[in-house]
């Protein structure tokens, strides 16, 4: 059976959730793994002097269990569901030796973890300017909400600066525009990964 790890990574609030799961939807036998899920809980966040707690940076999560994830889906592909429900893989009618299963893993800080680094057959990173993703954050309410002054205080810098360390470390990113429509994201990413799919066939 044949795997393709796909990463969606990307800023925060730039579409990595809706377009997975629109992917999701179109692709055979596709799972999905959220690093949203592996947030410690609120307790277990460090605060700083100014009393922000420290949600954007790679402690703020159990990465260890994340890798444990993604370890055991490409042990058994055909098993794999978290747990909520709409998560669950789409199956197709395919005979399993035939298939390609694919894993999108999607998530603000995926590529600055060493121990994931040789996970990715392909590695997308979604970006939007300052201000959209300064208006887009506003609406959305984490569990806590932001605090005022967060996002100049802590969400964007630790943004730019897990970027530049990615930019530092990391190779083969395909960046993506997320102030492009929904429709030609999917279309533009979902024919990219059939072409991955078709290499992998041969
Ligand atoms: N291509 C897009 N153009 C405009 N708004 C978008 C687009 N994709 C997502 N959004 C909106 O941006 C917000 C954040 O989307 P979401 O997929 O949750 O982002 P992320 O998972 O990267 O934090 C949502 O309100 C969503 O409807
Ligand atoms: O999910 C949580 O427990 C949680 C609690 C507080 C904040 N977050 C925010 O979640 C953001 C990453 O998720 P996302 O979907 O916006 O890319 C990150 O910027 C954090 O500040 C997430």
């Amino acid at each position: 059976m044949k795997v393709l790890v796909v990463g969606l990574g990307g800023v925060t609030n730039g579409g990595k959730t809706t377009l997975a799961k629109r992917l999701r939807k179109r692709l055979p036998n596709c799972s999905i793994l959220s690093q949203d899920d592996f947030f410690k809980p609120e307790s277990e966040v460090e605060i700083d002097e100014r009393g922000f707690k420290q949600y954007d940076v790679l402690d703020a999560l159990y990465m260890d269990e994340m890798v444990t994830s993604i370890h055991t889906w490409l042990k058994n592909p055909t098993g794999f569901s978290v747990s909520t429900a709409e998560m669950k893989s789409t199956h197709s009618n395919l005979k399993s030796t035939e298939e390609v299963h694919i894993l999108i893993v999607e998530g603000f800080l995926l590529y600055n973890y060493e121990p994931l680094n040789e996970v990715w057959d392909r590695r997308y990173f979604l970006t939007i300017p300052y201000e959209e993703c300064k208006r887009r954050r506003s609406t959305r309410v984490y569990q806590p909400a932001d605090p005022p002054g967060y996002f100049d205080g802590h969400v964007w810098p630790m943004y730019l600066k897990h970027k530049r360390e990615m930019e530092e470390n990391t190779n083969n990113i395909v960046y993506l525009d997320g102030t492009k429509s929904e429709e030609d994201l999917l279309s533009y990413l979902y024919n990219d990964i059939l072409r991955e799919q078709e290499v992998l066939k041969k």
